[in-house]
């Protein structure tokens, strides 16, 4: 096996990354090394690459970047039992602390200590990456890697839209980036109906279409309540799932919704926002749920039955697969113009 490795590193405090040669790492005590077979860029990383306000209070270069991961295990480091070479794993992002009060409610997604992997350490832009042996996720051998890089994400999207019942009812989900995109995808295959989407670009909401959206609206040239109202005859939708991280479209959504609807929020909004919580929650008596990360490890076994029953359209989601990393900065800045879905990235040997 090779000494030196190609990564893609946030090298220094300012935009974009570099290409680098590093030494390929060992496996401390509970870590493994995998051999990456196929890894996705997250709006995180984006957000790292962009050096944005987030990411200089979070990042502490040099690091490598990545956390969206598919691999097989090469080597195992002192004190791992359950894991051994050949395993093909993808990996939980959020390293847990297990003591700490929301661990010990079995509320691992919120632990109070969360360390996440590709933002507080190394990631896996890399030929090699370590993994800590507890994040560990054992995929079936015939799952796509570009599927298996997927289920992080997924995860997210499941949270969201399964944080309550979903078959047979109408919903709208606004933004149709990666995250949305893949919510449409668990939506239609969980039974709701209809989808409605709200997008402002064109190239997304025919992606949005093309993954199974019954309904999309460009919210810079339709109101979509009006929208809404119009498809569910005046009731509004029973479910609102938020995934743009756009004030506008929070309170479009929460206008949308029927009184006593769910509304699941996962997008994060660039600053505070300001609402009429009277009106538009408290006299609804909606149902509001904060989604973050993935419930441990419920929501990896939803996501890979979803990805094995084969009701879940991801294809149309991945739209650039780059073999190696040489073409990375191409990647991030077509993602960057909102002219991708998801992007994933197959090291050379
Ligand atoms: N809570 C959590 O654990 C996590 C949250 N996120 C957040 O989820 C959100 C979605 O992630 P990505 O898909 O990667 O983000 P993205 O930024 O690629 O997608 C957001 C989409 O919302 C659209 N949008 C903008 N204004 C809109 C409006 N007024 N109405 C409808 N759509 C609008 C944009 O055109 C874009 O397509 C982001 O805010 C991200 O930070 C991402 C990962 C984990
Ligand atoms: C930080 C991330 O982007 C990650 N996908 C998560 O779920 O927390
Ligand atoms: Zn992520
Ligand atoms: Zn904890």
């Amino acid at each position: 096996m090779a000494e030196k490795m190609p990564a893609i590193m946030k090298t220094k405090p300012a935009y974009g990354a570099e290409l680098v040669e590093v030494d390929v790492p060992k496996p401390g005590p509970g870590e493994v090394l995998i051999r990456v077979l196929a890894t996705s860029i997250c709006g995180t990383d984006l957000h790292i690459y962009e050096w944005n306000e987030w990411a200089q209070s979070r990042i502490k270069p040099p690091q490598i970047m990545g956390h969206e991961v598919a691999g097989e295990v090469i080597e195992v480091g002192p004190g791992v039992e359950d894991l051994q070479e050949g395993d093909y794993i993808s990996a939980e992002t959020h390293i847990v602390c297990g003591k700490c009060y929301a661990c010990k409610h079995n509320r691992y997604h919120v632990c109070q200590n969360t360390k996440i992997f590709g933002v507080d350490m190394d990631g896996v832009f890399a030929t090699y990456a370590i993994v800590p042996a507890q994040n560990a996720w054992k995929n079936p051998k015939d799952m796509k890697p570009e599927y298996a890089s997927l289920q992080e994400p997924l995860g997210n999207a499941v949270d969201t839209v399964l944080a309550g019942p979903i078959a047979g009812r109408s919903t709208l989900i606004t933004g149709a980036g990666p995250l949305g995109l893949l919510g449409i995808t668990v939506a239609k295959a969980s039974g709701a109906y209809p989808v409605i989407v709200s997008e402002p670009s064109d190239f997304r909401r025919k992606l949005a279409k093309k993954v199974g959206a019954d309904y999309v609206i460009n919210p810079f040239e339709e109101d979509p309540v009006e929208v809404v109202m119009s498809i569910t005859d005046g009731a509004g939708v029973e479910v609102f799932l938020e995934f743009s991280g756009a004030p506008k479209a929070l309170e479009q959504g929460l206008k949308a919704t029927t009184p006593g609807g769910r509304v699941s929020l996962l997008g994060l909004f660039p600053r505070d926002v300001t609402l009429d919580f009277n009106n538009l929650i408290i006299f609804k008596a909606l149902e509001v749920h904060g989604i973050t990360g993935r419930h441990l490890w419920e929501t990896w076994y939803t996501v890979s039955s979803l990805i094995q029953s084969g009701k879940l359209n991801l294809d149309p989601i991945i739209t650039h697969k780059y073999k190696g990393f040489d073409k990375f900065e191409e990647a991030f800045e077509l993602m960057r113009a909102g002219k991708t879905g998801k992007v994933v990235f197959f090291p050379k040997e």
